[in-house]
């Protein structure tokens, strides 16, 4: 799959005056619980109301969604609302239910992603579709599985794709529910800059004071829209309570948000930023440079270890290292993530020269 423009045409010929809003509720509770949300969500800059149908919950025993009533429920939103429905789909038998029942959007979730099998099931189910179809994220920070499915999709002919960021899971306990990784989406955009992309802070968050934040951090990396879980009693939802928010807080989110521009032609702005441009790519060539000299004194230290056969891991030294470094970041204003991000990798390529010397 190459990047081209015509990936994002469904998103464009929709000519939205702001990023693209899906929302409504995690799961479809009842019928009047679901008509009543939408009814909220009419005349805001919500496009496509959402509601999970079927719903995979990590253990069982869980509200596990109410199944395909619930897409009758969906056409009545359309019918009453005018909104587009969308809902997500995991095999073959919710592909056909949500057709029948004209969803206008359908997304595949982390959970599928993560499987080719049942990616291609989905692919297979809705050839040629002229929906909508977004590909979550795998649960694990994998780009080419998420780029995958994506290309499994396109494949099929499916012509109108994009793709959502919901974040990751990690053993490691963060405040985040599943922690951005923001990095692998500017990858993603940096390979398909044309490719609609859709953040996902309800799930990225798991609580809802910390939606706004997510959301204008997603505007300014430069995302095409968000997807919110709406739900008119949050507390009380059936899943996910504590990521959902109210459609009235929707609305302020939506009103509170800056939206940025791609890029600005004002004569001044170009000129200062063009300075500052220049700046960075001095500064780029330099840092390049020293870490050359770096690799270059670590080389020398494996011929020394080569000679005395001694093993190229020093913990003890590295420790001090990375502890120094960690309180020196912090007195420039860099994050102590960051400084240890960027030495591990130093510290990475310096081990992969003196293997190769002390093993020449
Ligand atoms: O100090 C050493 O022994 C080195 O080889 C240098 C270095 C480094 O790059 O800083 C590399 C490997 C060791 O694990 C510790 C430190």
């Amino acid at each position: 799959m190459e990047n081209s423009k015509q990936l994002r045409s469904w998103l464009d010929d929709m000519e939205l005056p702001h990023p693209l809003v899906i929302a409504g509720p995690c799961s479809a509770e009842t019928e009047e619980q679901v008509l009543k949300i939408a009814h909220e969500l009419k005349d805001t800059d919500v496009n496509y109301y959402r509601a999970g149908i079927w719903k995979p919950r990590t253990r069982p025993g869980n509200f596990e969604g109410v199944g395909a009533i619930g897409l009758k429920w969906l056409q009545e939103v359309k019918k009453e609302t005018g909104l587009k429905t969308a809902t997500e789909v995991a095999n073959k038998t919710h592909v056909d239910l949500a057709l029948e029942h004209d969803v206008d959007l359908l997304w595949i979730g982390a959970r599928s992603t993560v499987s080719p099998f049942i990616v291609q099931e989905i692919a297979d189910a809705l050839k040629g579709t002229d929906k909508v179809v977004l590909v979550k994220n795998p649960v694990n920070p994998d780009l080419s599985l998420w780029l995958g499915a994506v290309e499994r999709l396109h494949k099929s002919d499916i012509k109108k794709l994009g793709v959502i960021h919901r974040g990751f899971s990690s053993y490691r306990k963060t405040k985040y529910r599943n922690i951005p990784e923001w990095q692998l989406a500017i990858e993603l955009q940096t390979k398909f800059p044309d490719l609609p992309l859709i953040n996902d802070p309800s799930h990225i968050c798991g609580r809802r004071d910390m939606i706004f934040d997510v959301s204008q951090t997603a505007l300014d990396l430069n995302y095409d829209g968000l997807m919110i879980e709406t739900h008119i009693d949050p507390d009380n939802a059936w899943s996910d309570a504590a990521q959902q928010v109210t459609p009235k807080t929707l609305v302020q989110i939506m009103e509170d948000l800056r939206i940025r521009k791609v890029t600005d032609q004002e004569a001044e702005y170009r000129s200062k930023l063009g300075n500052l441009r220049a700046q960075i790519d001095v500064i780029d060539n330099q840092l390049l440079d020293i870490l050359g000299k770096r690799m270059e004194v670590s080389d020398q230290i494996g011929e020394l270890k080569k000679q005395r056969n001694v093993a190229v891991l020093q913990t003890n030294r590295w420790n001090a290292i990375l502890g120094k470094m960690i309180l020196e970041g912090e007195t420039k204003g860099l994050s102590e993530e960051f400084v240890l991000r960027m030495f591990k990798a130093i510290h990475q390529e310096s081990i992969n020269h003196q293997e190769k010397i002390i093993n020449a």
